[in-house]
């Protein structure tokens, strides 16, 4: 598992193109056949993808976590973007199709990832927090989130967030996750541009043309940088930075947070007038 340390905002702005992709965005998700993960020290967030072809897929044990086993003092969100999967937990079996989510409790010994068809994988997107009680494990169809519409036309950015897991929807300690969906026409998934003092977030940016990008604004909100992000790379966002983007089409993107609170709302909004 590659291991994303904290960084200090004062460094960052010294940070050259290369530096803030090696710290802050994944490129090299949803390879056929693996998984990957990335422990990123902010809230102890564990991002990663899971395709799995012919053979189940399991996460690695616990020994880099020093625990018995992967689960044993994590929770997780898994979402799936792309075909039928099988998620199996100590014993149950879950059928996801696209969109579809799952929450996986703390304290789930066996954990493993299959497609239905080899030729159509699934493509498994997980955030793993470390949780403090054992909650039980939730599929969540996109149907059952909880719908926010968000955004103008004027804007550019008329966008549905479906909130997935969330404290109306499903029991969790710390996780927060969902998927925004732009509009067609709509670029932007901001403003409002905010920062979480209280929590750490990482995006999934996928659902959109194979030749675009998004141009993901990041850094101290008087010091903003971006990343050019493709298809399927994740980025990772600590608690100073900014957050938002504009894509050269519509895209989705699947957001999870850990931290102080389960609030959605618990935004620090930034304004326009004072970013720089
Ligand atoms: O479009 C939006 O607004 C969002 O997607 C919200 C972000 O994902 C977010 O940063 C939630 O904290
Ligand atoms: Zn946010």
């Amino acid at each position: 598992m590659e291991i994303r340390y904290s960084s200090h905002p004062e460094d960052v702005k010294y940070y050259t193109t290369e530096e803030l992709r090696d710290h802050f965005l994944i490129t090299d998700l949803f390879q056929y056949g693996e998984i990957k993960s990335v422990y990123y020290h902010e809230d102890r967030m564990i991002v990663g993808s899971a395709m799995p072809t012919t053979a189940a897929l399991v996460p690695e044990d616990g020994r880099q976590l020093g625990c018995a086993y992967f689960m044993e003092r994590r929770e997780m969100g898994i979402l799936n973007i792309g075909g039928e999967g099988i998620v199996k937990a100590d014993g149950a079996e879950y059928s996801l199709q696209y969109s579809d989510a799952l929450y996986v409790g703390m304290g789930t010994k066996e954990l493993s990832f299959s497609s239905a068809n080899p030729a159509d994988p699934a493509k498994f997107y997980f955030v793993s927090v470390p949780a403090h009680k054992s909650y039980e494990c939730v599929k969540i169809s996109k149907a059952e989130a909880i719908v926010q519409r968000a955004g103008s036309e004027a804007q550019c950015n008329t966008r549905t967030i479906f909130q997935y897991i969330h404290p109306s929807v499903c029991k969790s300690c710390q996780l927060l996750m969902g998927v925004t969906t732009l509009d067609s026409g709509s670029v932007w998934n901001a403003p409002p541009f905010h920062t979480h003092e209280r929590r750490a977030e990482a995006f999934l940016y996928f659902d959109m043309q194979e030749e675009d990008v998004v141009f993901y604004l990041m850094g101290h909100p008087t010091q903003t940088r971006h990343l050019v992000v493709r298809p399927r790379e994740a980025v990772l966002s600590p608690s100073w930075s900014m957050h938002g983007g504009c894509g050269t089409g519509r895209y989705s993107l699947a957001w999870a947070m850990a931290g102080e609170n389960q609030a959605f709302g618990d935004m620090d909004a930034v304004s326009l007038a004072d970013i720089q």
